[in-house]
């Protein structure tokens, strides 16, 4: 029998394989049953016994053989082809929500924004709640899309009926803040990076706060570049300049980034590690000295309010969250955030904050701290200069990491993204399998890692698990996505640093002997079942942490304490030499 001959359905041995050749191209129907029936070839070619006399059975099992190679390429064809429609189907996804933002901001309003508004409003019958929150999704013009949304309530309110075409808003209207009223022109976004401000904030989440009926608003701040002999208020917008037909860089990418209160923080939130006496005595120590010398507000978690008000009834002036999306709503509220810890708490504290992060300065009460630069023993002084600013602050990057499954439907079924500031992890978890992962960066094939996995990590994480794993250590303020291996098992596998812009996809193939699993920051293990895809990007909010001198400064100064970097003793002058 000749390869040619099996181009109808062929059934085998006893009539338990069968093996469809004639399928048009888009009859891929099923990738996986088609490695099942690739599977079934490969044993039965195992399992027939081929004798070198036996020319026919020879040809038989070549021709098994170019079947069974056949049926692979499809399924890798199609698992490829997935792939892409997957990313294809999120980009227009994302193009889409842009579009539809693009044209409310033609009537100056975002859809999100929009439909979150309606809800609270309508949900809040009793008008209590009526919080303007700055927009995730365009992080501008919101204080105008304010006043549109609460023109909007109003018509709503009064059936729509606006016949004059003028809107009488003035029961609804959020009240503005000063802020708002000085910064109306817009200005702030004009000269540097400012902060959100809340314009009202009538009800308190926490019931505890009930009674507390009055205007919260959040600190103002600026964060601007700041460069040796160049006056730190003056940024330019042009990076590169092209006169006379010649290149010249004006500016840097990444500069040191100083940010001044415009007006004075009010709230802090203090998140501390759990289960260390130590950090509980500071905690209450620092509550304390906060309340009556600051005269600040303070937000700790839940279980450690109740640490607090076992110690003393004193400490019921400390404010918390009931759940999950009570947090959502903190980043509005806080001004600032102190972490009392090792980088973990970093780390968690980043966690908690799924859209914008207030700046945190973070205590080290580890064994090592990368990203805690101050000692807790001097707290009033730092905090002390922190609450007067300017202060330096390292702005670090978040990678955003979407999983997408194979077996969704739609892209309801979509998984929320997940931010990390140190690295999402792929690797091979509990199995004694190589990972098999097919990575591309912006649709480019990348390369095949087959080792124990790869580490996806922002320059924040380069001196965490990608250093262990070979990679290089970074500074964070250099942006870039670190591509890392680990345990690859090839000669000439190297890391790599991508440019921040990129996007990377890293895809478990159909034919994997077995699933990956992802880690967040070294936590929330999802598994990765062949045929999903992890999709990740430099995520939009920065993480900002105050530094003890400057992001560099800080960075060199915690490779050498915590790593003892380059450490070596002196060679003698007392020796052979040039002369
Ligand atoms: N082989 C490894 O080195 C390895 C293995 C697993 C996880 N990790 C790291 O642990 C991190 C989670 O930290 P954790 O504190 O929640 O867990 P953890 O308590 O297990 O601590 C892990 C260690 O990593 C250090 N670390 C964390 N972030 C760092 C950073 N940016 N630079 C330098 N060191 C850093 C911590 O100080 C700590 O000593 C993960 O994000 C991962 O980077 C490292
Ligand atoms: N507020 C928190 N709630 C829950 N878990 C937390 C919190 N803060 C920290 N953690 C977790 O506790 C663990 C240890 O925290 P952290 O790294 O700060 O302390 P550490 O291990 O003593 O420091 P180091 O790693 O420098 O020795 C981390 O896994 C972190 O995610």
């Amino acid at each position: 029998m000749s390869p040619s001959k099996l181009d109808s359905t062929a059934s085998f041995g006893d009539g338990d394989v069968s093996v469809s050749c004639s399928q048009p191209a888009n009859g891929l129907s099923d990738s996986l049953s088609l490695l099942h029936s690739e599977k079934a070839v490969q044993e039965l070619i195992q399992q027939t016994p081929v004798h070198g006399s036996d020319d026919h059975l020879i040809e038989f099992s070549e021709a098994l053989r170019t079947v069974a190679k056949a049926l692979r390429r499809a399924a890798e064809g199609k698992a490829a082809a997935q792939a892409e429609a997957a990313e294809w189907k999120r980009r227009y996804e994302l193009e889409r929500t842009r579009n539809l933002h693009l044209e409310n901001k033609g009537n100056g309003i975002c859809e999100k924004l929009r439909s979150w508004w309606m809800q609270t409003s309508i949900n809040n019958t009793t008008g209590l709640i009526r919080l303007m929150l700055p927009c995730l999704y365009c992080c501008e013009n919101w204080k105008e899309q304010g006043r549109r949304l609460s023109k909007e309530q109003s018509l709503r309110e009064n059936n729509g009926v606006s016949e004059g075409g003028r809107l009488d808003n003035s029961t609804n209207q959020p009240m503005l803040c000063n802020q708002e009223k000085e910064h109306s022109n817009g200005g702030c976004l004009e000269h540097g990076i400012c902060s959100h401000e809340v314009l009202q904030d009538v009800a308190d989440f926490d019931s505890n706060m009930a009674h507390q009926n009055k205007i919260m608003r959040k600190a103002s701040f600026k964060l601007s570049w700041r460069c040796k002999g160049e006056n730190s208020d003056q940024h330019k917008h042009d990076i590169v300049y092209f006169e006379k037909g010649n290149i010249s860089t004006a500016e840097r990418s990444s500069k040191q980034i100083s940010l001044k209160w415009e007006s004075p923080p009010q709230t802090l939130l203090i998140l501390t590690k759990p289960n260390s006496t130590s950090v509980r005595i500071l905690c209450a120590q620092m509550v304390r000295w906060l309340r009556e010398q600051k005269k600040l507000k303070i937000y700790v978690e839940p279980r450690v309010r109740v640490e607090l008000l076992t110690e003393s009834s004193y400490f019921s002036f400390v404010q918390t969250w009931k759940d999950e999306e009570e947090i959502l709503l903190v980043h509005t509220k806080v001004d600032l955030v102190v972490t009392l810890g090792g980088d973990g708490t970093v780390l968690w504290a980043a966690s908690i904050f799924k859209g914008p992060v207030p700046p945190i300065v973070p205590f080290s009460l580890g064994s090592l701290g990368f990203m805690t630069p101050f000692h807790s023993e001097h707290y009033r002084d730092c905090l002390d200069s922190v609450l007067r600013g300017p202060i330096s602050i390292t702005l670090r990057n978040r990678l955003q990491c979407h999983v997408i499954r194979d077996a969704a439907k739609n892209e309801i079924e979509t998984e929320e993204p997940i931010l990390v500031l140190n690295e999402v992890t792929i690797d091979r978890g509990i199995s004694s399998y190589l990972t098999n992962l097919e990575c591309y960066c912006d649709n480019s094939f990348v390369t095949c890692v087959q080792g124990d996995g790869l580490i996806l990590s922002t320059t924040s994480g380069s001196t965490a698990y990608s250093l262990a794993a070979g990679g290089s250590m970074v500074h964070p303020q250099v942006p870039g996505i670190l591509f890392t291996p680990i345990c690859p098992h090839s000669l000439s596998f190297r890391p790599l640093i991508l440019p921040e812009h990129v996007t990377v996809r890293v895809q478990i193939p159909f034919n994997s002997r077995s699933p990956a699993w992802a880690s967040f920051d070294g936590k929330d293990r999802k598994q990765l079942a062949p045929g999903d895809a992890l999709v990740c990007s430099m995520a939009p909010w920065p993480v900002a942490t105050a530094c003890q001198v400057d992001s560099t400064d800080d960075f060199l100064r915690s490779i050498h304490d915590g790593l003892h970097w380059n450490l070596r003793k002196t060679q003698s002058f007392d020796g052979p030499r040039d002369v």
